[in-house]
């Protein structure tokens, strides 16, 4: 969630966990290259968040801060108290960092486990009616936080949802608990000089309404091209930018479970030829698909062929709300081009 605060945090006492040896909550850092998820998932559950290093290669985050350079350039502070530069559209002003994120194998694999959502209800007696949707694009930003920047409050980004989940044992963390996992890449070096993520790992076992304890923060600094995971309802907040001169550039790319609103409104701003110009499946992450089996459709169909005109897209086995096999309606023995379409005359 982006978020700006005037009020500044308690001043934190770093590292803290640190010092009486191996932390009960370490940050990890794993290479990105790894076959294996397990460990960065387990990493994960366990301390809240991970880092995951080398995600970007050098020309990636050259390319990535042109591609963007003129745009933030464009952007100007909104005070002088605030000197931060904030982007929305990560879709709109990196597509080739956007499509890279969302087509990656360790980011998907991860988000897909944490937040795939599944369902089962019943139509009638005996028709069992089991859905499964994995997770869609919460919200993207691009920021560059300039010198002087004061610390952020530090927070959840998931209250957004409203989300209530009672503290347990790490050993008690089931895979459903959380709504949303923040995403950070780094564009330039974040230090705790520059104002690097202050984390509180472990926080995400807390109870929703519990405080956070600013003694236990720790600084999640990142190399240039590194990725940060986190749990988004562990505990953080931006570090003060205390240098001259060092601007912290960083990308996000959050993730949500699909059935829950948005939290940046894509759909009403983003030009419908710029969706179209990404790979389907990067179109469905970015929320133009339905929720299986019926959330978020316009005109009965998926957005990506009612809105998009993609012809066949809808990846549900019937367009009309029916998706038990055997139970077909009159609808579902038709594409929703020969039907819907033609009827309203956009096919
Ligand atoms: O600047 C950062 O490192 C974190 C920003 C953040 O947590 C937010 O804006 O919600
Ligand atoms: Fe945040």
């Amino acid at each position: 969630m982006s978020m700006t605060f005037t009020v500044h945090a308690p001043p934190a006492t770093e590292n803290v966990l640190k010092l009486s040896g191996e932390p009960e909550f370490p940050i990890k850092s794993i290479d990105w290259n790894i076959k294996n998820l397990d460990e960065i998932i387990n990493s994960i559950k366990h301390s809240g968040c991970v880092r995951v290093k080398g995600f970007l290669n050098a020309d990636e985050i050259a390319a990535s801060e042109a591609a963007v350079r003129p745009a933030l350039d464009a952007a100007r502070y909104s005070s002088p108290e605030d000197p931060t530069k904030r982007l929305a559209r990560l879709p709109q002003h990196c597509p080739a960092l956007t499509e890279k994120i969302l087509t990656d194998k360790v980011y998907l694999g991860v988000m897909d486990k944490f937040l795939t959502i599944r369902h089962t209800s019943w139509l009638g007696a005996s028709k069992k009616f089991q859905t499964e949707e994995v997770p869609i694009v919460a919200m993207s930003s691009i920021f560059e936080v300039g010198p002087g920047m004061h610390a952020q409050d530090l927070h959840r980004d998931d209250s957004i949802w409203y989300n209530p989940f009672p503290a347990i044992k790490p050993e008690e963390y089931q895979f459903g608990r959380d709504v949303s996992i923040s995403f950070f890449v780094a564009g330039t070096r974040t230090t705790v000089a520059n104002g690097a993520t202050k984390v509180i790992p472990g926080s995400h076992l807390t109870a929703a309404d519990s405080q956070p304890d600013p003694s236990k923060v720790v600084d999640a600094e990142l190399e240039a091209g590194d990725a940060f995971f986190m749990l988004s309802s562990c505990y953080h907040g931006a570090g003060a930018n205390s240098t001259e001169d060092e601007k912290r550039l960083v990308y996000a790319l959050f993730m949500q479970k699909a059935h829950l609103r948005q939290e940046e409104n894509f759909a009403l701003f983003l030009d419908h030829d710029l969706v179209r110009s990404y790979p389907i499946d990067v179109q469905r992450r970015l929320g133009y698909d339905v929720c299986v089996p019926n959330l978020g459709w316009v005109d009965h169909a998926s957005p990506l062929e009612s809105v998009l005109k993609q012809k066949g897209a809808d990846k549900r086995n019937m367009p009309g709300y029916n998706p038990v096999e055997g139970v077909a309606d009159e609808r579902a023995k038709h594409s929703w081009h020969e039907t819907e379409a033609k009827a309203l005359g956009t096919a």
